[in-house]
C-alpha cells in the first residue's frame, strides 16, 4: 500500500470510531505528541527548541512533545497563544504534563532558538493567522510542524493567509490533501505519517511502486511480442508528427510488444524517415482508422493531432472499437464546446490525460468549486465515465468509482514540450500489456517522474524514454 490520503473529516470519523470502541482520547493525543517529539529528535538531533502551542488539540500535541523532548535531554522552551489556565479538555491535560514554564506567545518572537516546533493550529484552523501567530509564521528559520504548517488548510491545501513554511511535518494515520497537493505540499518539507492507532478509511492514496508493483507487466519465458500487446498511435499531419512518435517510442520502451504509428498519406514519408522499431501504417479516413485499430489493444489519439473535424471523427471511430483509448491534447480540445458528446462515448477503461487548461475546457470550473484537486478529478472521472489523469506537479489520477492516486514523484524539469506525449505513451504501453487502466496510469506517471528526476536539469522530452531500461530493471530487481 502507498500512504493513504485522508481528509480531515475522514480523520475525525476514524478518531470517533476509536473513541467509541473505548480508547481514551488523551491516549491518542499522547501517542501523537510523542511521535512528533521522536520525529523531530531523530531528524534534527541538535539545537534548542521553541515549542509554539495553540489553544486546541494541535497545541495539546505540542505540550506532550515538549515533555518528551525534555526527557530526551533537549533544551525546550514552551510558548502558548492563550494562558494555559484557559485550556480545556485534552489540551489542558497535555499542558499539565509539561513541567517547565509557559511563556506568552509574543515572547517567542525575541527568544533565541535553533528550531521551532509549530503546534499552533492543525485540523481546527478556522480563519487566517493574524497578530503574533502571523508574525511568527513569516519570520523564517527551521520549523517542524505538527499535522500541517499552521495557516494551511489541510483539506484544500491552500494557505488561508500567512502560514509557516516547514522543513518537516509530522502527521497522523496517513497524509492529508495538504501534504500532497500544491501549494500546501511545497510548504510541508519532508512529511512523516505516524501510526497512532487510528485507522482511517479512504479511497485516495499517494503514488508509489507499492500500489502497482505487483501488477507490473513482466514477460514470461514463453512470451513473444504478440503476447505483449499492440499499441497504435494516431499521427498528426506532416508538420506535426513528432508527438505521436515520442508517444510510440515511450510505449515500446515500457514493453508493448508491437507499436504502430497510424498516419495520413501526407505524413507517411516524414514518419517513415524517423521510425525504426516502431511500425507505420497508412490511414486516410475515419473508416481506414476503424480498420487499422482492429488488431490493437490500445490506441493513443490527440498528441499534435490538430483541432480539426478529422481529429474529432477519429476519436469517435476510436471509441466505437474494442481497443482502450488514451486521449490527450487535441483529442480533448476538439470536444470543448460539446464535452457531453465525448463523455457519452467513453468507456470505464479509457483514460483522458488533460493538463489544467484542457481540464477546464472539458469539465468547467470543478477546480474552483470542489474542495481540492482530488475531489475535482474524482468528479471529472464520474462525469466522463472513465479514468482521468490531471497533470501537474501534483498529478491526480481518478476513476469513476472514486479511487484516486496522487503522484508527487516528479520534477519541475518535466514541464517541457513533448513531456505529456511521453507520459501518454508510457501509460498506453503498460495498458497494451494488459495492465488495468488506473494502475497503468499511476505507474506511467511514476515512471515519467522517475525518468525526469534521473535526467534533471537540461531535460528534453526525448531524454525520458532512454531512462526506462534502468528504471524498469530496478523495479524488477534485475541487475544491469
Ligand atoms: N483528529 C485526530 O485524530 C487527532 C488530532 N490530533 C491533533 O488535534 C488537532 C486538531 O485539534 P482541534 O480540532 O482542537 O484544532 P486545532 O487546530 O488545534 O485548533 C483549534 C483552535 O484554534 C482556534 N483557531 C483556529 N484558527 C485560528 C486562528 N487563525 N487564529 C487563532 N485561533 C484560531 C480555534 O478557535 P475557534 O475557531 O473555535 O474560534 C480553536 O480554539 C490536529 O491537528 C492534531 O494536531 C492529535 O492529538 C491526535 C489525533
Ligand atoms: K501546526
Amino acid at each position: 500500500m502507498g500512504r493513504p490520503i485522508i481528509t480531515p473529516a475522514e480523520m475525525t470519523a476514524a478518531e470517533q470510531a476509536v473513541f467509541d470502541a473505548g480508547t481514551d482520547s488523551f491516549d491518542i493525543m499522547t501517542r501523537a505528541g510523542i511521535a512528533a517529539a521522536e520525529f523531530l529528535h531523530a531528524r534534527w538531533p541538535e539545537g534548542t527548541i521553541q515549542v509554539l502551542c495553540g489553544p486546541g488539540g494541535n497545541g495539546g500535541d505540542g505540550f506532550i512533545a515538549a515533555a518528551r523532548l525534555a526527557k530526551l535531554w533537549r533544551t525546550v522552551e514552551v510558548f502558548c497563544l492563550v494562558d494555559p489556565s484557559a485550556l480545556t479538555g485534552d489540551a489542558a491535560k497535555a499542558a499539565a504534563q509539561w513541567q517547565g514554564g509557559v511563556r506568552p506567545l509574543e515572547a517567542a518572537l525575541s527568544a533565541p532558538h535553533d528550531l521551532v516546533l509549530d503546534a499552533l493550529f492543525g485540523g481546527g484552523l478556522s480563519r487566517p493567522l493574524d497578530g503574533v501567530p502571523a508574525a511568527l509564521a513569516t519570520r523564517g528559520g527551521r520549523v517542524i510542524s505538527i499535522d500541517v504548517p499552521s495557516g494551511i488548510d489541510g483539506l484544500t491545501a491552500k494557505p488561508l493567509g500567512a502560514c509557516f513554511r516547514a522543513d518537516g511535518t509530522i502527521t497522523f494515520s496517513g497524509l492529508r490533501p495538504a501534504h500532497v497537493l500544491q501549494p500546501g505540499a511545497a510548504l510541508c518539507g519532508v512529511v512523516f505519517a505516524a501510526d497512532i492507532g487510528v485507522p482511517a478509511q479512504t479511497q485516495a492514496v499517494e503514488n508509489s511502486p507499492l500500489i502497482w508493483g505487483p501488477a507490473m507487466p513482466r514477460p514470461g519465458p514463453e512470451g513473444y511480442k504478440h503476447k505483449r500487446g499492440h499499441l497504435k498511435v494516431v499521427s498528426g499531419p506532416a508538420a506535426s508528427t513528432g508527438a505521436a512518435r515520442m508517444a510510440a517510442r515511450a510505449g515500446l520502451r515500457v514493453g508493448a510488444g508491437l507499436v504502430t504509428v497510424v498516419s495520413g498519406h501526407g505524413a507517411m514519408s516524414v514518419n517513415a524517415g524517423h521510425l525504426t522499431a516502431v511500425m507505420l501504417e497508412e490511414a486516410n479516413s475515419a473508416d481506414d482508422l476503424a480498420a487499422a485499430i482492429q488488431n490493437a489493444q490500445v490506441v493513443i489519439a490527440g498528441p499534435a493531432a490538430g483541432i480539426t473535424p478529422s481529429t474529432r471523427a477519429n476519436v469517435e471511430v476510436l471509441l466505437k472499437g474494442a481497443a482502450r483509448a488514451v486521449l490527450d491534447a487535441d483529442a480533448l480540445t476538439v470536444f470543448d464546446s460539446h464535452p457531453a458528446e465525448l463523455f457519452k462515448r467513453l468507456r470505464p477503461d479509457d483514460v483522458l490525460t488533460p493538463h489544467v487548461g484542457e481540464f477546464r475546457r472539458l469539465f468547467g470550473d470543478l477546480l474552483d468549486t470542489e474542495a481540492n484537486k482530488i475531489e475535482a478529478t474524482r468528479k471529472a472521472a464520474a462525469k466522463a465515465g472513465c479514468v482521468v489523469l490531471l497533470k501537474g506537479a501534483d498529478t491526480v489520477i481518478a476513476a469513476p468509482d472514486g479511487q484516486a492516486v496522487v503522484n508527487t514523484h516528479a520534477t519541475p524539469w518535466l514541464a517541457t514540450a513533448g513531456s505529456g506525449d511521453v507520459l501518454a505513451g508510457f501509460i498506453a504501453g503498460l495498458m497494451a500489456q494488459g495492465m488495468a487502466t488506473l494502475p497503468a496510469a499511476a505507474m506511467g506517471a511514476w515512471l515519467h517522474g522517475e525518468a525526469g528526476l534521473r535526467v534533471g536539469a537540461g531535460l528534453i522530452s526525448e531524454d525520458l524514454e532512454a531512462q526506462v531500461p534502468n528504471i524498469l530493471s530496478a523495479l524488477h530487481g534485475e541487475r544491469r
